[in-house]
């Protein structure tokens, strides 16, 4: 098996467990499944590219991130769907808006907490060959 196989390998089993880490969180349950259209049926008119975690564990598996950078750009995702679906000053919105920055900062603080840049630096190498 190639070394950059291996090394792909090992990025899954990572963010695996990052995204694990946060779906596990309460505070982000919101953010855990797709949107669901019965409970806010005007999302799909705000919203054009939808993001969730269980997506996210779905795209590891199907070895769609490469980096961690691409992962990290669907957490971004997440993120900006959130705050562009509730931009109202109402505690409502602004306590989701307060759990998407949350969310954001955790994943971040995790990737840097756990992988070494030169490891990033490897997938980057590979992605960008690809
Ligand atoms: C994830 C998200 O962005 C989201 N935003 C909401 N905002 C509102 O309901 C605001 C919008 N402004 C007017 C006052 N209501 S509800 C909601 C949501 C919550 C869940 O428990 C599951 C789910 O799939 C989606």
């Amino acid at each position: 098996i190639s070394q950059e196989e291996n090394t792909l390998r090992e990025l899954r089993i990572f963010l695996r467990d990052i995204c694990a880490k946060l779906a596990r969180n309460k505070q982000f349950f919101m953010f855990t499944k797709p949107v669901d259209i019965e409970e806010v049926p005007d999302y799909l008119e705000i919203i054009k590219e939808p993001m969730d975690l269980e997506t996210v564990m779905s795209k590891i598996d199907k070895h769609c991130y490469i980096c961690a950078r691409d992962f990290l750009d669907d957490i971004d995702l997440i993120v900006r769907n959130a705050l562009e679906y509730n931009p109202d000053k109402s505690a409502e919105d602004k306590h989701i808006r307060h759990r998407a920055c949350s969310l954001r900062d955790k994943a971040y603080a995790f990737i840097k907490a756990e992988m070494d840049s030169d490891f990033e630096d490897t997938c980057r190498d590979i992605r960008d060959k690809r």
